[in-house]
């Protein structure tokens, strides 16, 4: 059992992220800030220390070098993201950014914890870490013309070994993801921009991840920007950054993620929905290599690699003219096509398999799927991809309470969750177990949305008000008529 002090204001989200811990056999302690942590205890007690950016008094980011040998995992929401980045070139074991998954915050703390206990000399219980220490930065490539769009060339140069079916967490054996893999492995060292394209919860962001960790940036920061989640009239200053008094409210200059990247990966995860005004400034970054602040006439050279991410066809998109197609071209200089799970013969059930084995690691009971629900597993169309899946089996595992998992764990039956797009439900659903961080989602929104207003949520939950209407879309939670 490990000892993890979490600090967190926001008492909803702290109390599921104890539980959390607490189900996989943590030791929480708990504060609301720094200060009234440290009124309590002594910070290097502790063999981890996960703490929110934001929090009242001094910001989570000051914990670095205060906590001994513990290492420090910051939360961070898109306004915060570049400080997070900052505390890791600093000290910060790592950062991760709101919202995120209950299986990412429990893997990420896991592998710090793995990490620090082998550097004390104990027996390591999982994969080891890899080292913080700063590589030498990467070299930015000469600006050049446009280069024809290409694919990755077919993987017959780095052919997958034969029982290759795992790659930097994820988890395939069919034909098609082990192209897949192959495809990472060759375009990881590369400098080039590279495009990920597949459905919704295919990957794109754990391989966009998978390409960083096999690139020579790996030590580098990997920046992640959901394009969705920031409102169009903030996303060029997040992006870019600005000078003081470029925009109303811009009081001080301020760096963009672009520059927080510097060295390392920036992801632009749904860039399809990057407004016409940032894709022309991102193409001008792409062709030069070079930043200017919203603001400013100087422009700073930037060592970044590019990785675009979209569910959307760019290619479509271009022709209604929503999308440039010098941008389209630049940014796939390389492509990745990730195929939905149901094209993926056999992995829906390894995938599953693994996440019940990663439990066990984690020193869990272990739990086995019965032939039905292998069965069920195999059979489904799993629209949702490997984000549905993993949710089942989260449930399944909750609703098993122990035994082997059965078909009906898995809620395949269940009326379907309205889709994106469709309207939202007319009553409130009800709320169901919650087996993971959509479920603190769900109930902070339910119980909150009377008294608190639709930006005080998005604030308190570290998210953009677009994002939190997209996410009452896709999680069927309406708001209710004022
Ligand atoms: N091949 C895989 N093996 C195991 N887990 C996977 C695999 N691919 C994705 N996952 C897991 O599925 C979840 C969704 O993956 P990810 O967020 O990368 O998808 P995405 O395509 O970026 O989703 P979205 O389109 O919604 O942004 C994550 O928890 C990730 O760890």
């Amino acid at each position: 059992m490990s000892r993890i002090l979490l600090i967190e204001d926001e008492i909803v989200i702290r109390a599921e992220l104890r539980r959390l811990l607490s189900r996989h056999g943590h030791a929480v302690v708990e504060a609301g800030s720094i200060a009234e942590a440290e009124a309590g205890h002594d910070l290097s007690a502790f063999d981890l220390v996960l703490a929110d950016v934001r929090l009242p008094g001094a910001p989570g980011t000051e914990l670095v070098g205060r906590c001994g040998s513990a290492p420090v995992v910051l939360m961070t929401s898109y306004a915060t993201v570049k400080a997070a980045v900052e505390a890791v070139k600093r000290g910060a074991a790592d950062y991760l950014s709101k919202p995120f998954d209950h299986d990412e915050l429990v893997a990420l703390v896991e592998h710090h914890l793995a990490s620090a206990r082998s550097a004390r000399g104990a027996l390591p219980e999982v994969a080891p870490h890899v080292p913080s220490s700063a590589a030498p930065p990467q070299s930015v490539p000469p600006p050049q013309s446009v280069p024809p769009p290409q694919s990755v060339p077919p993987p017959q140069s780095v052919p997958p070994a034969p029982d290759d079916d795992e790659l930097e967490g994820m988890v395939g054996g069919s034909a098609a993801m082990r192209e897949v893999f192959a495809q990472v492995r060759k375009v990881a060292p590369s400098e080039a921009t590279l495009l990920v394209v597949g459905e919704g919860g295919t990957g794109k962001e754990t391989l966009s991840r998978a390409v960083h960790r096999l690139s020579p940036r790996r030590q580098q920061p990997f920046v992640l920007v959901q394009c969705a989640a920031i409102p169009d009239a903030q996303i060029e200053g997040e992006l870019f950054g600005y000078e003081a008094g470029a925009a109303a409210g811009a009081l001080t200059a301020r760096a963009g993620l672009c520059e927080a990247a510097e060295g390392g990966t920036l992801l632009l995860d749904e860039i399809g929905e990057l407004p016409m005004k940032v894709q022309a400034r991102l193409l001008r970054f792409l062709q030069t290599g070079e930043v200017r602040r919203v603001g400013s006439t100087r422009a700073r050279r930037a060592d970044v690699r590019l990785i675009a991410a979209t569910h959307r066809d760019l290619g479509a998109m271009v022709r209604e003219g929503s999308f440039r197609s010098d941008l389209y071209f630049r940014l796939r200089v390389l492509e990745i096509r990730l195929p939905p799970l149901r094209e993926r013969p056999g992995d829906a059930v390894r995938i599953a398999e693994s996440l019940l084995k990663r439990r066990t690691r984690m020193g869990q009971a272990p739990l086995a799927l019965s032939a039905e629900a292998r069965a069920a597993i195999a059979a489904a169309a799993w629209p949702g991809n490997v984000r549905e899946l993993e949710n089942a089996v989260h449930r399944a595992v909750v609703l098993a309470g122990g035994s082997a998992i059965e078909r009906a764990h898995l809620g395949l039956d269940d009326p379907p969750r309205p889709s994106p797009s469709a309207p939202p439900a007319p009553q409130r659903e009800a709320t169901p177990p919650s087996d993971s961080l959509e479920g603190y989602f769900r109930r902070f929104v339910l119980e909150h949305q009377d008294e608190l207003t639709e930006t005080e949520i998005a604030r308190r939950l570290g998210i953009s008000r677009k994002a939190l209407w997209e996410r009452r879309q896709r999680l069927g939670i309406p708001r209710p008529r004022s």
